[in-house]
C-alpha cells in the first residue's frame, strides 16, 4: 500500500534524526520528538515497553535509565521482514547494520552501552543511545526516554545527581519542537508530580504536554482519577491518558506484554469509574494519540524547521568562509594562497591606520584615531605643560648676564646671555617629541598585531611571520624618525632667529616688563596698605586690653573715631575699625591737609611712563643714576615708619608685641638692584617669547615628521616588504602549516554544512 507523503512524516523525521546524529552527533535542528519525563519508578519504561509490545528495557533497583534513549519506532509491513523470517527487530545507531531480533539482547546492549559511557556507578551521561525498533505492531513514533527524577543520591551516586538529571531533562524538554510526555503515578497526589512540575516550567500554557497516569490499578479503593483524566484538575491541552502497566509481581511471574495489554483493556472496560471513557484510556489509545499528535506537530513545525535549516546553512557557510576560501586549496595554489594572505594583511594594516577598516571598535579609540590622539592630546598637552623658564633661577640668569658682558657692564639688552640661556630651554622640547615618536611606534605595533583573522589563524606560522616582518619594518623606521626629530630640535637651537616676526624683541620685552613691574608694584602696595591697617587695628585693640578701659577718641565720644580726624603724627591712641570701608592709612589726611591717596593716584598715572623712561635711559646710554642702583627697598618700609610713629608712645609691653609682629611681616626677598631685576625680567620675557615660537614650530613639525618617516613609509612599503620576505617557494610549506585544531573545526563545519543541505533537500521532498 503506497503511503501518502504526510504519513511519511515520522519516518522523514527519523531520517533527519539519523542524518544529524550520524554526522554532527547532536540535535542542532531541534527535530520534533516525544520526550518522556517523570520521577523514578513512575512507570516510564513500562509505558515505552507497552508501546513497543516487547520487553527490551533494562530493569533493576535504583536509577536504571542513565543515558537518554532515543527510540524510533518504525512501522513495517509484515511482508517487509528480516531474511530469517523475524518480523520485529532492533538496530542501534552505534552498531550499524547489526540487527537484534532477540529483544533480551537489546536490553543487554543498552546496559553495556550505558556502562561504556556513563561508567559502572550510578552516574548519568548526556550522550544518547539511538535505537530503532522495526515492527508491524508499532506506530511510527520517536520517543526519548530520560533518567527519572530522583531526590536523594543512593550508593555511590554523585551528590548532585538530582541537579544533573534536572539539567538533562530541561535541555530536552525546553526545545520548542519537543512534545513532553509527563508520566505521573496515579497513587501519588498529582501536585507532587515531578514530571508535571518540570513540564510546566518550559511549557507554561500546557500546549505541548501530554499527561500519562500510570498505576491506576494501585489507587486506594473508593478513589479514582476520573476528574484528572477528564481534564478538570490539571489543564493540559493534549489531555491526560490513563494506563495500567505490569506490576512488579506480573514481571516476576513473566506475564507477557500481550497478556498485560489485554488485562489493561479489561481493567478500563470493567472499572465502574472508567467504563465510559475506556475508549480514551490504555496503551493502544496512547500510541495512537501520540502518533497523531507527533504527526500533526511535525506538519506544523516543518516550515519552521525548513526556515531554521536555511538559517543554519547561511551561518555555517559564513563560519566556513571565516576559515578561508576554498578557492586556493591544493598544492598548486599555495603561492596564490600566500599572496592572498599577504595582501589581506597589508590592506588590513593600512585600513586600520586610515580608519577604513570594517571592524572598527565603538568602545575605544583604535588604529589611526589613536595616532591622532597621541599627536593632539598627549604630545600637545606635554608641550603645553613645559614652563619656558623651567630650571632658570635668578642666579643663573644673573651669572649668564655677567659672563656675557665680560669685564664691562652691558649697554643694551644682553643678547649673548639670552642666546646662552634660550638654547638649553629649547632642548626641553626633545623628550616629549621623542616620546611622541615612541608612542606612535607602539601604536603601529599594536595595529599590526590586531590585523589577524580566523582565516589567518588557521596558519599560525604564517600569522607569526606576518607580524614579525611588519614589526621589523616598523623597528627599522623608528631610528630614522627619532634621528630626524632630534635634528628638528637641534636645528631650532642652532640659530636663534631674533628676527622672527612673532618674536617679542628688545622694545617689546621692555614694554612688557615695565608694565608688569608696574602691576607688581601696585599689587605690592595694595598688600602693604592692607597689612598696615590690620597692624594699627591690632595695636590699638591690645592697648585697650592692657589698660582695661575704653579708649575715648579725641572727639570725646564713646564711639570709634573717624580716621579722617586723626591728625598726622599724633601720639594719642586711636580706635580704628578693621572694616573694609575704613580708608587705608595712607589716605589719612596729613597736618598739611594733603590727601595721600590723591597724590598716589596722580603719581601712579605717571608711574608707567617714568619707569619706562628711566629703563630706556638706563639701557640706551644714559649714565647710571647712583640713586637707581640702591637696593630695592621693600615698599612696606614706608608704612612701617608710619606705624612706628603711631606706636612710639605705647607702653613697653605693647612695643615688644608690635615689634614681634613686624619681624614676622619681613619677607625674605632676593636682594637685586633695580637694574639687575629689570635685566632678569627682560631675559625671562625674551626666553618665554622665543620658546613659544619654537614650541609652536615643534608641535607642528614633529607629527608631520612622524607621519612621513614612520606611518606613511610603513604603509607604503608594507606590501612590498611582505612579498619580498615571505613569498618564497622554500617557505611555502612551512608557512602554510595548518593548525590541527582549526583544521578539525573547519572539517566539522564543512560536514555540518553538508548535513544541513541534505536535510533541507529531504524536507523539500515533502513540502
Ligand atoms: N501495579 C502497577 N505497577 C506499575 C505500573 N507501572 C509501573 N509499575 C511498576 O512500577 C515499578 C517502576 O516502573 P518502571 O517502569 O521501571 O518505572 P521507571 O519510571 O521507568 O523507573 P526508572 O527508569 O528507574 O526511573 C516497576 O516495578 C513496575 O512494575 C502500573 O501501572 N501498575
Amino acid at each position: 500500500m503506497a503511503s501518502s507523503p504526510l504519513e511519511n512524516l515520522i519516518p522523514l523525521v527519523n531520517k533527519l534524526q539519523d542524518l544529524v546524529f550520524n554526522t554532527i552527533g547532536s540535535d542542532t535542528i531541534d527535530l520534533p520528538q516525544v520526550v518522556v519525563v517523570g520521577s523514578q519508578s513512575s512507570g516510564k519504561s513500562s509505558v515505552l515497553e507497552n508501546l513497543v509490545g516487547r520487553d527490551f528495557l533494562p530493569r533493576g533497583s535504583g536509577i536504571v535509565t542513565r543515558r537518554p534513549l532515543v527510540l524510533q519506532l518504525i512501522n513495517v509491513s509484515p511482508a517487509d521482514v528480516y531474511p530469517h523470517g523475524d518480523s520485529e527487530w532492533g538496530e542501534f545507531l552505534h552498531l550499524p547494520g547489526q540487527r537484534f531480533s532477540d529483544f533480551s539482547l537489546i536490553r543487554g546492549e543498552i546496559e553495556n552501552e550505558t556502562a561504556r559511557i556513563a561508567g559502572m556507578n550510578k552516574g548519568i551521561n548526556r550522550l544518547p543511545i539511538n535505537l530503532k525498533i522495526y515492527s508491524p505492531h508499532v506506530l511510527n513514533l520517536t520517543l526519548v526516554d530520560l533518567p527519572g527524577l530522583t531526590k536523594i543520591p543512593i550508593g555511590d551516586q554523585p551528590t548532585d545527581i538530582e541537579r544533573q538529571i534536572r539539567m538533562l531533562i530541561s535541555e530536552y524538554i525546553a526545545k520548542p519542537n519537543s512534545i513532553i510526555l509527563a508520566v505521573s503515578p496515579a497513587n501519588v497526589d498529582l501536585v507532587n508530580s515531578e514530571g508535571l512540575k518540570l513540564a510546566r516550567q518550559v511549557d507554561t500554557s500546557g500546549k505541548r504536554t501530554i499527561g500519562v497516569l500510570t498505576k491506576l490499578d494501585l489507587m486506594d479503593h473508593g478513589t479514582n482519577a476520573l476528574e484528572i483524566l477528564s481534564g478538570r484538575v490539571y489543564p493540559l491541552k493534549l489531555g491526560f491518558i490513563g494506563v495500567v502497566n505490569r506490576s512488579q509481581y506480573d514481571i516476576q511471574e513473566n506475564k507477557s506484554l500481550s497478556e498485560a495489554l489485554r488485562a489493561e483493556e479489561e481493567f478500563f472496560q470493567c472499572h465502574p469509574a472508567y467504563r465510559n471513557i475506556a475508549h480514551r484510556c490504555g496503551t493502544q489509545y496512547l500510541a495512537k494519540s501520540l502518533n497523531q499528535t507527533l504527526m500533526s506537530h511535525i506538519r506544523e513545525k516543518l516550515p519552521d524547521i525548513k526556515a531554521r535549516l536555511n538559517a543554519l546553512i547561511g551561518q555555517t557557510q559564513q563560519e566556513l568562509n571565516g576559515y578561508g576560501t576554498s578557492q586556493f586549496s591544493g598544492k598548486q595554489h599555495r603561492g596564490s594562497l600566500i599572496l592572498h594572505f599577504l595582501t589581506k594583511f597589508a590592506n588590513s594594516f593600512i585600513a586600520s591606520i586610515d580608519g577604513t577598516s570594517s571592524d572598527i571598535s565603538t568602545k575605544e579609540l583604535c588604529g589611526g584615531a589613536r595616532v591622532y590622539y597621541i599627536f593632539n592630546s598627549i604630545f600637545g598637552r606635554e608641550l603645553e605643560n613645559i614652563d619656558p623658564t623651567h630650571n632658570l633661577a635668578v642666579s643663573d640668569i644673573r651669572t649668564a648676564i655677567r659672563n656675557s658682558t665680560g669685564p664691562r657692564a652691558s649697554l643694551f639688552v644682553p643678547e649673548l646671555a639670552f642666546d646662552l640661556l634660550v638654547k638649553p630651554q629649547i632642548r626641553l622640547l626633545e623628550a616629549p617629541a621623542q616620546r611622541c615618536v615612541e608612542l606612535v611606534y607602539e601604536e603601529l605595533t599594536k595595529i599590526c598585531h590586531s590585523c589577524t583573522s580566523t582565516e589567518l589563524e588557521r596558519y599560525p606560522r604564517l600569522q607569526a611571520k606576518l607580524i614579525e616582518v611588519v614589526s621589523d619594518l616598523l623597528r627599522e623606521r623608528l631610528t630614522p624618525t627619532q634621528t630626524y626629530v632630534e635634528s628638528l630640535i637641534s636645528i631650532q637651537g642652532a640659530y636663534i632667529n631674533t628676527n622672527h616676526p612673532m618674536f617679542l624683541g628688545g622694545a617689546g620685552a621692555v614694554n612688557s616688563i615695565v608694565n608688569s613691574k608696574h602691576d607688581r608694584e601696585k599689587k605690592h602696595k595694595d598688600l602693604e596698605r592692607k597689612k598696615d591697617r590690620k597692624r594699627v587695628y591690632n595695636i590699638i585693640t591690645r592697648q585697650e586690653l592692657i589698660f582695661g578701659k575704653q579708649i575715648t577718641g579725641t572727639n570725646g565720644r564713646n564711639t570709634p573715631v573717624d580716621p579722617h580726624e586723626i591728625p598726622n603724627g599724633t601720639s594719642s591712641p586711636v580706635l580704628v575699625s578693621a572694616s573694609d570701608e575704613m580708608p587705608p592709612p595712607h589716605e589719612i589726611p596729613r597736618a598739611n591737609g594733603v590727601n595721600h591717596s590723591q597724590s598716589h593716584r596722580e603719581s601712579s598715572a605717571s608711574a608707567t611712563a617714568s619707569a619706562r623712561d628711566s629703563f630706556l635711559n638706563y639701557f640706551f646710554g644714559q649714565k647710571e643714576d647712583p640713586s637707581n642702583s640702591r637696593v630695592v627697598e621693600p615698599s612696606f618700609s614706608h608704612s612701617m615708619r608710619r606705624i612706628d610713629a603711631v606706636s612710639s608712645a605705647r607702653p613697653p609691653q605693647l612695643s615688644s608685641l608690635a615689634s614681634k609682629l613686624e619681624e614676622n611681616a619681613v619677607v625674605d626677598e632676593p636682594q637685586l638692584t633695580e637694574r639687575e631685576q629689570m635685566e632678569t625680567d627682560l631675559i625671562r620675557s625674551l626666553i618665554t617669547s622665543y620658546f613659544n615660537i619654537v614650541r609652536e614650530t615643534i608641535s607642528d613639525l614633529v607629527p608631520k615628521a612622524v607621519m612621513h618617516f614612520l606611518v606613511n613609509h610603513s604603509k607604503d612599503s608594507v606590501q612590498n616588504r611582505l612579498v619580498t620576505d615571505l613569498y618564497r617557494e622554500s617557505l611555502l610549506d612551512d608557512l602554510l602549516f595548518e593548525d590541527e585544531g582549526l583544521a578539525l573545526e573547519r572539517e566539522k563545519c564543512e560536514k555540518m554544512l553538508e548535513v544541513y543541505k541534505e536535510a533541507a533537500r529531504i524536507i523539500s521532498e515533502i513540502l
